[in-house]
């Protein structure tokens, strides 16, 4: 067993992820005992996590957040410890799969059941929203199935949702250079797919995605590979699953919106779904059911109640202000090099080198060790590369201005994030194959993905939403909160007319033009496609008659038009004489021969 920090003594691992290994563990008795005093889970982030400066920077940073996210369906984290080159976050240990692990095993989920689990889910989220964070890693995976055993003696599975600020841990500039994606394809929203600001918006649409998943055993967008997942994000609209009551269709579509304005708030979610769950069960009413057909006009964004819930009680508001409830010993041992939960104003004792200094510059105004405020709404990606640590001494300013989710806040430019600069790569690729691929629209030609007009930018910032304790399943529905309940799977009957859709509010007047992006992505010209070639036909030997015709036209000129005639005609003379002058020669020789022969033989041979 490896001891972490003073307190705790990791058992076995859980299970493994992108970022690091979830280990049970033990929290031992730091009086001397050593008697074990609670088991946790205990997330060690991998070493190139816990080795890159920015992430431990935003690690110390944002610990208050993360220690302070306390709701039902959240995970727990109680402790957040750095230890000479490890980090880990202690969380409540959850004994039961995750919810991906339970889709693969049971299969999808009911309607009802899908609808009630995502609005606890939608609860979590609206909770977190709420006090700035942005989970950015919405997935089944992320969403732990505790058993909790009801006064009945009924067992029923309970939502809780893990894994808040890994993901923007993890997209540390130093790491995004080695790491090319920071979350899961199958579920990021077109924005985050893009590069562009990533609000909570992106968490509605991972869960419109997760919901689609839980009802149907499969995600919408599926590919080979996680580029073309991400520019099916971009470029398609979901299909509607076969037998899915009209209602909950209405509420997945709206949460899968392209433009992240035109997708509802966590609040009116979770309201909504309660809303069609419970007018989609056997029980219904007729107007549980007419509310359940309406639930369009509960989603226009336009119309979305932020953070005004009216079937809350109103004894349940989240306060985001509200002191932080810790369990465990504020002590750290003698020498710790921990950084723990109750101890926010501990001084931070190990840091890799020169980070210490670097928090110290991006906090100029709080004094060492006090406690940090909460400065978690999520900078684009890429602003941190671009600007540098003297740059953030802006970031607390632009968090109060920014926590109103999609305020009118500055923005920064962002940088190109590194998905993005993968699709640009693929579209060129395709563009320079052009061997059959129709070229790629580029950002700018496709109309979901076009810049969003973010409200935030557009209108006055809002309070972020109050956040209201949910009603128990049994308020909502007379769901047992089991996914084993059986409902009908088809759409409500709808049993009198729909009430007339509310009138459209008046929007807030305009208070500034939007300002434009100052790195608007060069628009990519497009080529002119190639005018298809014309097809010649072929004939077999067709280049040798070709040949043969062209010397044959030649010759016929050179025949009758050139001296040609007159040449040859000089040159059979000549060759005629030559032949008689030869054949004369021969003659004369052999007429000397003759005679020479003639003379007669038997003259003295010795002759003086
Ligand atoms: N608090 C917990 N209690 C019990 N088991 C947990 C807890 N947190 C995570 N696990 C289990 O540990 C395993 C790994 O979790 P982890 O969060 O690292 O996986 P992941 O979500 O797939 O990865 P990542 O989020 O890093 O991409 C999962 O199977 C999960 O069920």
């Amino acid at each position: 067993m490896r001891p972490v920090g003073s307190k705790y003594l990791l058992e076995e691992p859980l299970g493994r992820g992108a970022t690091g290994t979830v280990w049970r563990a033990q929290v031992r008795d730091e009086s001397g005992t050593g008697a074990v005093l609670q088991q946790v889970a205990i997330k060690v982030l991998k070493e190139e996590l816990a080795t890159d400066p920015d992430v431990v920077m935003r690690f110390l940073r944002e610990r208050s957040v993360l220690l302070r996210l306390v709701h039902p369906n959240i995970v727990r984290v109680r402790d957040l410890v750095v230890e000479g080159e490890l980090l880990a976050l202690v969380m409540d240990l959850i004994d039961g799969p995750d919810l991906h692990r339970y889709l693969r095993s049971q299969g999808p989920l009911s309607p009802v059941a899908g609808a009630l689990m995502m609005a606890q889910i939608a609860d979590a989220l609206a909770a977190s929203h709420a006090d700035g964070v942005v989970h950015r890693d919405l997935k089944p995976a992320n969403v732990l199935l505790a058993t909790v055993v009801t006064a009945d003696g009924s067992q029923q599975m309970h939502p809780l949702l893990t894994d808040f600020g890994i993901a923007r841990l993890a997209d540390s500039p130093g790491l995004t250079r080695t790491h090319e994606f920071v979350g899961t394809p199958a579920y990021v929203a077109p924005e985050s797919a893009e590069g562009r600001e990533q609000t909570s918006a992106v968490d509605v649409y991972g869960a419109g995605i997760m919901m689609y998943e839980l009802l149907t055993g499969q995600p919408p967008f599926r590919g080979d590979g996680p580029l073309q997942i991400l520019q099916m994000h971009l470029s398609q609209e979901p299909e509607r699953p076969r037998n899915l009551p009209e209602p909950l269709w209405t509420v997945i579509e709206h949460c899968l919106r392209k433009n992240p304005a035109q997708r509802p708030t966590a609040v009116v979610l979770a309201t909504a779904l309660r809303t069609v769950a419970a007018g989609i069960g056997v029980h219904s009413t007729p107007a549980q059911i007419d509310a359940a057909i309406a639930v369009g006009a509960l989603l226009a964004p336009a119309l979305a109640p932020v953070g005004q819930d009216p079937t809350l009680p109103n004894g349940m508001r989240y306060d985001p202000g509200a002191p932080t409830v810790f369990g465990g010993s504020p002590a750290a041992g003698p020498g710790a090099t921990m950084v723990n939960a109750f101890g926010a104003a501990d001084p931070t004792q190990v840091l890799p080198p020169g980070a210490a200094e670097r928090t110290q510059r991006l906090d100029p105004g709080q004094a060492p060790g006090a406690p940090q405020q909460t400065r978690v709404m999520p900078t684009p990606p890429g602003q941190n590369q671009n600007q540098g640590y003297g740059q953030n001494q802006n970031y607390g300013q632009n968090y109060n201005q920014n926590q109103q989710f999609g305020s009118d806040a500055p923005q920064q430019p962002a940088g190109p994030h590194p998905w993005e600069n993968q699709l640009r790569a693929a579209r060129t690729r395709n563009e320079q194959t052009q061997v059959g691929y129709p070229v790629q629209p580029g950002p700018e030609q496709q109309p979901q993905v076009a810049p969003p007009p973010y409200r935030g930018q557009q209108q006055r910032p809002q309070q972020p939403p109050p956040y209201r304790q949910p009603p128990p399943y049994q308020e909502a529905s007379g769901y047992s909160g089991n996914p084993d309940y059986q409902e009908p799977q088809q759409a409500p009957q709808r049993r009198s007319e729909p009430p007339a859709a509310r009138p459209e509010p008046q929007r807030a007047p305009k208070r500034e033009p939007r300002r434009e992006p100052e790195r608007e992505p060069e628009p990519r010209r497009e080529r002119e496609p190639r005018p298809p070639r014309r097809r010649r036909m072929r004939i077999p030997g067709g280049g040798c008659l070709r040949a043969l015709l062209i010397l044959v036209v030649i010759g016929v000129v050179v025949w009758y038009f050139t001296p040609m005639q007159h040449w040859i005609h000089n040159i059979q003379t000549w060759y005629h004489d030559v032949v008689n002058w030869v054949r004369s020669i021969t003659d004369t020789a052999n007429k000397v021969k003759k005679d020479v022969n003639s003379v007669p033989t038997g003259l003295p041979t010795n002759l003086p």
